[in-house]
């Protein structure tokens, strides 16, 4: 059992706490992964520090250079793919297929990132007056504080801290404490890569300690936040109170529609896929399964039939199709939810338990379940419960799914099955989604297109494609006026006076 420490000022060091906690498989909680720093806000204040000289360094560096340091991240992880994917899986549960495919993301945003160290574009615009250029560049902003979920341990890190490095700033880096070690192996790539040392700062532990002093730091002027909605609205009210840039990417409610003119065999798939994957625990999951009448008997049946052929297991053993849960409070959670279900006359078709095999018993495993005649506006129909839960809705027309799908608070990720190529662009406009898929699950998003949602899921930025750029970095505008006079006229008069 290995005891692993933070990485701040340019070391690995122990936390000023000397307080640890135990990271544990979830599929087996016998499995004692680590012992990780419980570290406090001295530990943060440090880190703080450190980054700031590590800004000073890094923001001079051409941002080619830097681009060329993330190409060689992205080199590592591919080589350490497989040994990451592997450790991803002991700590977090989701299979390797999964974990391979979240290191994946990793590598994609990395690559995407080394292109852009040779774009940063800004623009070169005509002058109103002769003899002036004008144009507008973009500068990093300073220490950024990165504060992650549990569900994607490589990917969503990477999401953010790939392109804050890009821009030239630094990084104040807070895992989520349940997968600590994933947190490590990127920052000893990062490390082995050339990032000069105190541009990342690494410090585990717990978000109501560490992750609170990150973003109530005077010193670190940009938050990233990923999360569940109740913990971004605390920390979107700090960052409100000290004028900080912030960026906030919460739960989902997401909905797969399918009509009945759909490809059924697909959208099987597609909801076996997006409800099941991850054990739900997707802020893209698909947690509503929207039937058209036509089609819904049909479609339920043979769902059930698939799903209850899903196999829990350990995520690192062949055939597993589960994994388990992140933590017992999850799993309490999901029951509740069964609970809330049957008291809402929602009818259980399938699941609704722990699972009852002997190899089971030392993970927070639970039965994949779905739900039928769920009613719109019900709390299972509305709230986010991260888990393997399916609320399937029966509605008459395409109408009334749109209208189904966009009246929850969250407005994540959204999928439509149809052949109707008209409908489908209709959707395209009428869900209220940052991201809708056609013929495809709520899930699977890539790494040079924006990601993120409207409503209660974000707050307007978003992760991924040239859109994340804009955040990490500050617009500024240049002029340069060679004319050797002041060209006063020319401000009440464009055209001036001639030659
Ligand atoms: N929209 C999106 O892109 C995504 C959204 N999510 C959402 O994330 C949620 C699940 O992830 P989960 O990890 O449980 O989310 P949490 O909100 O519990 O935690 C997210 C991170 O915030 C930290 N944290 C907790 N309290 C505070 C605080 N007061 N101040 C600062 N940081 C704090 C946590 O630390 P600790 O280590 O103690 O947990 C963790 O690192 C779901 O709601 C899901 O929808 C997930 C992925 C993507
Ligand atoms: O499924 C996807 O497209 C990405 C999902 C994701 O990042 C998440 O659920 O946290």
């Amino acid at each position: 059992m290995t005891t692993f420490k933070n990485f701040i000022g340019g070391e690995w060091v122990e936390p000023s706490t000397g307080d640890y906690f135990e990271n544990r498989n979830p599929a087996d909680t016998t499995d004692l992964v680590g012992r990780f720093p419980r570290s406090g806000a001295e530990d943060v204040q440090r880190a703080v520090e450190s980054a700031q000289r590590g800004f000073a360094l890094w923001r001079r560096t051409p941002a080619p250079a830097r681009g060329d340091v993330l190409r060689r991240v992205g080199d590592l992880m591919v080589r350490r793919k497989e040994e990451i994917a592997d450790l991803m899986t002991r700590e977090m549960g989701k299979p390797l297929n999964e974990t391979r495919g979240d290191v994946q993301e990793g590598i994609d945003t990395a690559f995407y990132a080394a292109t852009e160290g040779r774009r940063l574009f800004g623009h070169t615009v005509p002058s109103e007056l002769r003899s002036k250029w004008a144009m507008s560049f973009r500068r990093p902003v300073g220490v950024c504080g990165i504060i992650t979920p549990f569900n994607f341990p490589m990917a969503i890190p990477t999401w953010k801290m790939f392109p804050a490095l890009l821009c030239g700033n630094a990084c104040v880096f807070k895992p989520a404490e349940d997968v600590p070690h994933t947190g490590h192996v990127l920052v000893e790539i990062l490390l082995e890569a050339g990032l000069p040392p105190e541009v990342i700062q690494l410090v585990h532990g717990f978000g109501e300690t560490v992750g609170k002093s990150i973003v109530e730091h005077p010193d670190v002027p940009v938050i990233s936040f990923t999360g569940s909605t109740e913990t971004g609205r605390i920390v979107g009210e700090t960052c409100g109170r000290m004028h900080k840039r912030l960026s906030l990417e919460m739960g989902g409610k997401n909905a797969q529609i399918v009509l009945d003119d759909a490809d059924l065999d697909l959208a099987l798939e597609g909801v076996l896929w997006g409800a099941f994957g991850t054990t739900g625990q997707r802020c893209t999951a698909t947690s509503r399964l929207i039937l058209q009448k036509g089609i819904h008997d049909r479609f339920l049946a043979d769902l059930e039939k698939r799903a209850s052929a899903l196999r829990l297991g350990d995520g690192r053993k062949d055939g597993t199709d589960v994994g388990p849960l992140i933590h017992e409070a999850s799993r309490e959670k999901v029951e509740s939810y069964v609970e809330i279900g049957q008291k809402e006359k929602a009818d259980l078709v399938l699941g609704g338990e722990r699972p009852s095999g002997k190899d089971l018993q030392n993970g927070h495993f639970f039965q994949p379940t779905i739900f039928a005649g769920v009613k719109a506006g019900s709390r299972l129909e509305q709230e986010e419960i991260f888990g393997p839960v399916l609320s399937v809705i029966r509605v008459d027309s395409a109408d009334e799914a749109f209208r189904i799908n966009n009246d929850v608070k969250y407005g994540l990720s959204s999928s439509l099955y149809t052949r109707d190529v008209n409908l489908a662009f209709r959707a395209l406009e009428t869900l209220d989604n940052g991201i809708t898929y056609i013929n495809a699950p709520t899930i699977g998003a890539e790494a040079h297109l924006p990601f993120g949602g409207v409503k209660q899921t974000g707050n307007g930025h978003r992760e991924g494609g040239w859109e994340v750029y804009e955040f990490y970095s500050e617009t500024k505008v240049g002029y340069l006026d060679y004319s050797g006079t002041l060209q006063r006229a020319q401000i009440d008069n464009y055209l001036g006076t001639p030659d």
